[in-house]
């Protein structure tokens, strides 16, 4: 599932982990940097020396970004000029760096200046490499070892960019919707150069915490947890199915039908596609194969009877869930809308699930949003993931609908489907 964008979102965080090296190491590489300056090795070398006391040195730090007025013998980050004891830069400045730190775990909230995203458990020189950016517009080389020595790495804003147009791209060639794109790099960016709001248990990898933040943010849009609604709405819990033909709407039917029956819930099952030839004995089918109630009208009739008999039978039989088949035709058609407002007005369903194909890709997304305009739903299903490498359909769906894909189809067997959970999915994208 989503293989092929698991490995361009890997090709991503790698590559951008080795420009971070590879500047950590050019720093490295400039050991006189200091002595040029006058300054003396040993300077240095204490400055970058662990505090005996971590934790309670990065409280200081944090505090000292947070409150620039607070009384520090450190140098104060924001707009107060560095201190005296500050480590003066004189080499002129390098592009303006974004300095990230690939070990260790990122403080919740990390208060920090704008374009540098500096995080550190063990250091206690996070205040004086800040002012020394502060202090000279850019990360000087000096600085760079200096952070190097603290066990932080660096990269320049510039390399960052190329590696945002490439995941840019791996991101457009796997169907993720462009708008979704570009909040995603944007998170990203933000991740890795401002403040970060850490939602997620950190991996110890910044690069690859920020493409996750990033990605859980997309994708968690709407999120609610179906089998409490369900379990708590008055019973029975009606729900109604839309979307266009093909793409699993029936089995996906059956599959909840059997998903409720492990939780305990009994279903009735309503064929309201009453339009398609052979919509009846296809559900029928499914009701057999499971042993369920269904309710079906002739061909031609009117659905909204189909799934009114339906609640009525469940509420004479003490069945929690009707589950309701509607016709996949187009959004487009004028009938299909008519059809789920009169559904909605005469039944009032407690939800309206959207189901489509993952393997659609950028046609599902749109087709997500445009049903969404149309006849708002509460959710999505999307089915055949199992067969999808893309995975841009599951990214986009949510945020561009506003409202949670709910479960994946992960094959044609009634266990074959899966509840959403955005963090698993996260994970299982970019690995733990
Ligand atoms: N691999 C895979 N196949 C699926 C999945 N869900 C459904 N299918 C298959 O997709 C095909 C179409 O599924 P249906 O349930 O008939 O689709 P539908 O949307 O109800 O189609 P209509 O009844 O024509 O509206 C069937 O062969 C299913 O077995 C899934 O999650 N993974």
């Amino acid at each position: 599932m989503f293989d092929g964008l698991k490995d361009k979102l890997s090709g991503f965080t790698s590559d951008v982990e080795e420009d971070v090296d590879d500047d950590a190491l050019e720093a490295e590489d400039e050991p006189d940097a200091d002595e040029a300056d006058g300054e003396a090795p040993a300077d240095q070398a204490a400055d970058a020396e662990p505090a005996t006391d971590a934790q309670s040195s990065e409280d200081d730090t944090q505090a000292a970004a947070a409150e620039p007025t607070a009384e520090s013998d450190q140098p104060q980050t924001g707009s107060e000029p560095p201190a005296a004891d500050s480590e003066a830069i004189d080499e002129p400045a390098t592009a303006s760096s974004t300095a990230v730190e690939d070990a260790d775990e990122v403080p919740e909230e990390a208060s920090q200046s704008d374009d540098t995203a500096v995080t550190d458990d063990d250091s206690a020189s996070e205040a004086d490499s800040e002012s020394e950016e502060d202090d000279d517009g850019g990360r000087g080389l000096a600085a760079k070892a200096k952070l190097m020595a603290t066990g932080k790495t660096v990269i320049e804003e510039e390399d960052l960019q190329s590696h945002l147009d490439d995941l840019e791209l791996a991101l457009l060639s796997s169907d993720v919707e462009m708008s979704v794109a570009n909040e995603i790099l944007d998170g990203v960016k933000e991740n890795l150069t401002g403040q970060t709001r850490r939602r997620l248990s950190s991996t110890g990898n910044l690069v690859r915490d920020a493409l996750r933040e990033s990605l859980y943010d997309v994708i968690n849009v709407g999120q609610f947890d179906f089998d409490e609604r369900v379990q708590q709405a008055d019973k029975p819990v009606t729900i109604v199915f839309t979307g266009v033909n093909g793409v699993g709407k029936t089995t996906s039917i059956a599959k909840l039908a059997q998903y409720f029956e492990e939780r305990g819930l009994s279903t009735v099952l309503a064929n309201g596609d009453t339009y398609r030839a052979g919509a009846n004995e296809q559900l029928e089918k499914h009701a057999e194969n499971l042993d369920k109630k269904i309710i079906t009208h002739e061909q031609g009739s009117d659905p909204t009877a189909v799934v009114y008999d339906a609640v009525e039978y469940a509420k004479a039989n003490d069945i929690d869930v009707v589950l309701g088949d509607t016709a996949g035709r187009l959004h487009t058609s004028d009938d299909l809308m008519a059809q789920l407002e009169k559904i909605d007005r005469n039944i009032d369903p407690d939800m309206t699930l959207f189901v489509d194909e993952a393997v659609a890709g950028q046609d599902a997304v749109n087709r997500a949003r445009e049903f969404n305009d149309a006849a708002e739903i509460d959710g999505a299903i999307l089915t055949k993931a199992d067969a999808d490498p893309q995975g841009g359909a599951a990214i986009s769906v949510a945020h561009v609908t506003g409202k949670p894909i709910l479960f994946l189809g992960t094959g044609q067997d009634y266990g074959d489907l899966e509840p959403f959970d955005p963090e698993e999915i996260v994970d299982s994208l970019i690995g733990e």
